[in-house]
C-alpha cells in the first residue's frame, strides 16, 4: 500500500455521473484502479464504455478510497454502507453542500472519523457519465472540510485525489464551505434561473434579440433542477442570508429608478460596484484576475475556419488567454472573441486583417 506516498492505487467510485465519471476518467488515465458503482446499470456500463474505470466487484479488495458522487441527500447511507462493509478505507465525498452529508455520515456510521467531507468547485450544466470529462478539475479548487473526528488518513488520502485529477485543494470548516457557495454558486444560480424563467413567458419578438449578455448569466439555470431542489434545501439559511442582502440591493436600485429623474450617480455607484466585484474573481489558474484585450472576428459558419483562424493566431505569436464563440441568428457567420494580454492586440488585429480575416476594430 502506497500510505508513504501521495498517489493512491484503488479507488471505489459510487455514483458514475457527471462528476463521478469525470474523476474516474482522470483517476484512471494516471493509472489508478479505478472500480465503478451506480444504482442505474445504463449509467454504469456508459461510465465503464467511456473508460472511467471497471465494475466494482464483490470479491473486490479494500479500496485506499471511496469517492461518492451522488446526489447530496443520498451521501449519508451510502457513505456509512461503504464503510460499514469495508469496501474501502476511506471515504470522501464530492456533493455541493457539506454540513448535510457530514451530519448524516455521523448518524449512519459508527467509524465516521474515517470520512471526509470534500467539493470540487468545477461542474456543468449537463449531467450524467456522457457529460463526463477527464480535465474537469484542472486548476480548479477542490474544498476539503475534516472535523475533530477525522482521521488524518481520511484527509492525507481526498488530498491526493484532488492533486491526481489537477485540482488545488483548500481546506475549510463544513460550514465556511456552506457560507462560501451560497455567495459564489448557489446564489449565482438562483440569479441565472429567475432571469432565465422571466423568458418562459416572454413574446418571441422579444426573446428573438437575445445574444451572448443573457446567455452568459443564465448559463448555469440548464443545471438539473432535481439536483439544485436537493442543494438548495440543504443550504437554505446560508442562500437566505445571500438572498436577503440581493433583495436591499434590488430594493435600492428599484428606488432610484422610481424617481421621476433617476440620480445618475446612485446609479454610476451601483455600476461600479459590479466593476469592482467582478475584479475580485479569480483568473486563469486562481490567479489573480486579468483584464485582457479582445479581438473579434467575423467568422463564416462553415468546416474548418476555426482551425485556420486559431493557426494564424499561433503564426501571429499571440498567446490565446479565453476564447468565445457567438452565433449570429439565421446567419452563416459567427463571431469569435479572441482574449489575448493588454498590449498584444493591436498586433494581433492587424496581422489577422493582414492574412484576410475580417475583424472588429
Ligand atoms: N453537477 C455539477 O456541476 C456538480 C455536482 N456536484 C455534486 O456531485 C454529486 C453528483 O452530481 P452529478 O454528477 O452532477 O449528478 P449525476 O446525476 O450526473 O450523477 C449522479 C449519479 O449517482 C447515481 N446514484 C444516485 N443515487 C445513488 C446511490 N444511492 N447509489 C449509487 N448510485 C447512485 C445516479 O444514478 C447518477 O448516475 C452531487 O452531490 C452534486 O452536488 C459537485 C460539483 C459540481
Ligand atoms: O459552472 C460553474 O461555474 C459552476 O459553478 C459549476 C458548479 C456547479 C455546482 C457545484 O457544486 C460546483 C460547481
Amino acid at each position: 500500500m502506497s500510505d508513504t506516498r501521495n498517489d493512491l492505487e484503488s479507488v471505489l467510485i459510487v455514483g458514475a455521473g457527471l462528476l463521478g465519471t469525470s474523476v474516474g476518467l482522470a483517476l484512471s488515465s494516471a493509472g489508478v484502479d479505478v472500480r465503478l458503482r451506480d444504482s442505474k446499470p445504463e449509467m454504469l456500463a456508459e461510465a465503464v464504455r467511456r473508460g472511467a474505470g471497471r465494475p466494482a466487484e464483490p470479491d473486490d479488495q479494500t479500496a485506499q478510497l471511496a469517492v461518492v458522487a451522488v446526489p447530496p441527500e443520498a451521501v449519508g447511507e451510502v457513505v456509512a454502507g461503504v464503510l460499514g462493509r469495508s469496501e474501502a478505507e476511506y471515504a470522501t465525498d464530492v456533493a455541493s453542500v457539506k454540513v448535510l452529508p457530514g451530519t448524516q455520515v455521523r448518524a449512519h456510521a459508527h467509524d465516521f472519523g474515517r470520512y471526509v467531507g470534500s467539493h470540487p468547485m468545477a461542474g456543468r450544466e449537463i449531467s450524467g457519465p456522457g457529460a463526463a470529462l477527464p480535465d474537469l478539475f484542472e486548476g480548479r479548487p477542490w474544498v476539503i472540510c475534516p472535523d475533530e473526528h477525522t482521521h488524518q488518513q481520511a484527509v492525507t488520502r481526498a488530498l491526493s485525489v484532488a492533486r491526481m485529477v489537477g485540482a488545488a485543494p483548500v481546506t475549510m470548516t463544513a460550514s465556511e464551505h456552506d457560507a462560501a457557495v451560497a455567495l459564489v454558486s448557489h446564489v449565482p444560480h438562483l440569479v441565472g434561473v429567475l432571469m432565465a424563467a422571466r423568458l418562459v413567458d416572454a413574446p418571441s419578438h422579444q426573446v428573438r434579440l437575445a445574444g451572448p449578455g443573457i446567455a452568459d448569466v443564465t448559463r448555469v439555470a440548464a443545471g438539473d433542477p432535481g439536483l439544485w431542489t436537493e442543494i438548495l434545501t440543504a443550504n437554505a439559511l446560508a442562500v437566505r442570508s445571500v438572498l436577503g442582502e440581493l433583495r436591499d440591493d434590488l430594493d435600492e436600485l428599484i428606488g432610484v429608478l422610481d424617481t421621476a429623474e433617476p440620480a445618475q450617480a446612485d446609479l454610476y455607484r451601483l455600476m461600479r460596484a459590479g466593476v469592482d466585484g467582478r475584479s475580485r474573481l479569480p483568473g486563469k489558474h486562481g490567479a489573480a484576475h486579468t483584464e485582457f484585450a479582445t479581438v473579434a472576428v467575423v467568422v463564416d459558419d462553415k468546416p474548418g475556419q476555426l482551425a485556420r483562424l486559431f493557426a494564424d493566431v499561433g503564426a501571429a505569436g499571440s498567446n490565446v488567454e479565453d476564447v468565445r464563440i457567438d452565433h449570429s441568428p439565421g446567419q452563416a457567420v459567427g463571431m469569435v472573441e479572441i482574449d489575448v494580454r493588454p498590449g498584444v492586440d493591436t498586433e494581433l488585429r492587424a496581422a489577422l486583417t493582414a492574412r484576410g480575416w475580417h475583424v472588429h476594430a
